[in-house]
């Protein structure tokens, strides 16, 4: 491919990413993320804003003297000291860019900047000639480009390249223009200005309506070379044009956008996960790419097709992005195939009987839980398949207990087909109910011992319940299963029961 359709990423991740509200990164995580960011692939590292702090300074300074690979550029506003101090913080790095901006919309230069046009214009032209003395590399930024006027633009980003500019970024600061928009915005600039070619011309879009990336995409089919971008899209406000999605945009769609990056994208999910764990900022699990459902199929048909061709329902490989595989989350829309596949990775070969069995349980316990995890398929499937027989089994359990009250139960048995009920009281919901089972059952178990373990997390987890029941003089393990502990108890103590009663029948 010709260089010509070599795209730029510039990641600002650690200078627009670090305006996200409640973000603050010190030097020592700034220079872990642009390593990581080295190691990513990126043409470009903005490492902060020299001017603004002590900090600042020092993080840009880390990041340009021990950062080598990608360009290091600091960012300043289009005066004097700014720029004397981004050089400060640039001059030892490898390839050091400052990047240099001032608004040229009529709305920042008349309430924000107090300037004419022809002051804005001359300040532009005057900081780049300034930055150019220290740096063959400056970019210039007409904040808020894409509100402003198109002729009076067009004569700012001529006159800048002029000046030396290497690259001219034109944003859309506030999250304003929509896709067509924004790229007849930048088709038109790239017409009107007779040296664009002697520049790089970038987009820098913000997220305010959702359309940072799609805009970022209209701006590269129109002749921008450079896109700017952060990673998990964060930054000021709604945040910026999210970098993985970009270039999983370029390179998913090749055939469509002709272009290409030179994006390790296997360090993308590491990147991701370095950048929310070290500003805190959690991502979304729908979020495009490197959510944590971005690669998980949830529905039963989604999963058989799936577990057929992956390409069924993926566009992209999860491995290409630094994601292990991608993975059927088992839950109530999932269907047999996904279900015999897990229990197949989990060491279970169950035959037909046996799975449909384990299935129906499965559908059961998934409408209760969101999710169904190993651990839950592992105590389903003993419970389900590799159980003894049950002569007795819990049909209905009701239990009314409290502080002031008797704890008292009323349980319903299936005995191979008739169902009996019997009441009683006990010291707690638990004892209350097991009397009740005896009454029915006439086998009379005491309660050894008693543990209850949350097999899976969260408030929906399933308990396990272990019962060690004593009937004539011998211990009985029995095993309980539910997401209600009371009934989880029960299950245990009749299991106990069941298998007290199969060991009988053996014998006689
Ligand atoms: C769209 C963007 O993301 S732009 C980058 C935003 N990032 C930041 O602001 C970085 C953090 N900022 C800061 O630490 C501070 O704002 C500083 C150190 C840069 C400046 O602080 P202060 O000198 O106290 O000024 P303050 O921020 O209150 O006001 C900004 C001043 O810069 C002027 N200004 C704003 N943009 C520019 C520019 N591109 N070029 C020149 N002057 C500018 C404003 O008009 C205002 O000037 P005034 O004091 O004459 O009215
Ligand atoms: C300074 C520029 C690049 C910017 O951050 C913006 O316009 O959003």
């Amino acid at each position: 491919m010709a260089d010509n359709n070599r795209i730029y990423i510039f990641d600002t991740t650690l200078r627009d990413g670090e305006q996200s509200p409640g973000v603050s990164l010190n030097s020592d995580e700034k220079l872990e993320i642009a390593r990581q960011l080295a190691r990513l692939g990126v043409d470009v590292i903005e490492a902060g804003f020299p001017i603004a702090s002590p900090g600042d300074f020092a993080a840009v300074k880390k990041i340009a003297d021990n950062v080598k690979g990608p360009v290091i550029a600091g960012l300043c506003r289009a005066n004097y000291k700014d720029i004397d101090r981004a050089w400060e913080a640039l001059k030892g790095a490898e390839s050091p860019r400052i990047h240099t901006f001032i608004a040229t919309s009529d709305i920042h230069l008349k309430y924000k900047l107090n300037k004419t046009r022809e002051q804005v214009l001359e300040q532009a032209v005057e900081a780049v000639r300034y930055a150019k003395k220290y740096c063959s590399d400056v970019e210039f930024s007409a904040e808020d480009a894409s509100r402003s006027d198109l002729d009076y633009l067009a004569l700012v980003v001529e006159k800048v390249i002029e000046a030396g500019a290497t690259v001219v970024n034109l944003p859309d600061t506030v999250g304003y223009a929509v896709p067509d928009e924004f790229g007849l915005f930048i088709k038109s600039i790239c017409e009107r200005v007779p040296n664009i070619d002697k520049a790089i011309i970038s987009v820098h879009c913000h997220n305010d309506l959702g359309l940072a990336v799609a805009n970022s995409m209209a701006g590269i089919m129109n002749g921008a070379r450079q896109v700017e971008c952060t990673i998990n899209g964060i930054g000021e406000r709604a945040g910026n044009a999210a970098l993985e999605e970009i270039v999983m945009n370029l390179y998913t769609r090749k055939s469509f956008y002709q272009k290409e990056t030179r994006i390790n994208y296997r360090e993308i999910y590491r990147t991701s996960r370095l950048v929310s764990t070290l500003t805190g900022m959690p991502v979304q699990p729908n979020k495009a790419i490197v959510g944590q459902n971005a690669f998980s199929h949830e529905s039963g048909i989604h999963q058989d097709g799936v577990l057929k061709e992956r390409s069924t329902y993926e566009i992209m490989s999860p491995e290409l992005v630094g994601i292990k595989s991608s993975s059927l989350v088992l839950g109530k829309h999932s269907g047999r195939h996904a279900f015999r596949e897990r229990l197949k990775e989990l060491g279970y070969n169950l035959t037909e009987e046996e799975l449909e069995k384990a299935f129906i349980k499965f559908k059961d316990i998934a409408d209760k839980k969101k999710e169904i995890n190993d651990d839950d398929l592992e105590a389903l499937v003993n419970e389900q398949v590799r159980a003894i027989p049950e002569r007795f089994s819990l049909e209905y359990l009701h239990i009314s207990s409290g502080t002031s009250i008797v704890p008292t139960a009323t349980v319903k048995l299936n005995i191979e087909g008739n169902v009996l009920e019997a009441a009683s009281t006990g010291d707690g919901p638990v004892d209350a109910a097991c009397h009740a089972v005896d009454k029915i059952t006439d086998i009379y178990g005491k309660m050894i011992d008693y543990k209850l373990n949350s097999i899976s997390g969260g408030k929906d987890a399933l308990g396990e319940v272990i019962a060690k029941i004593e009937i004539d003089g011998k211990l009985y393990t029995g095993r309980g299963l539910s997401t209600d502990i009371i009934e989880a108890s029960v299950k245990a103590y009749i299991n106990a029961i069941n298998k007290y009663y199969y060991e009988k029948q053996l014998r006689e």
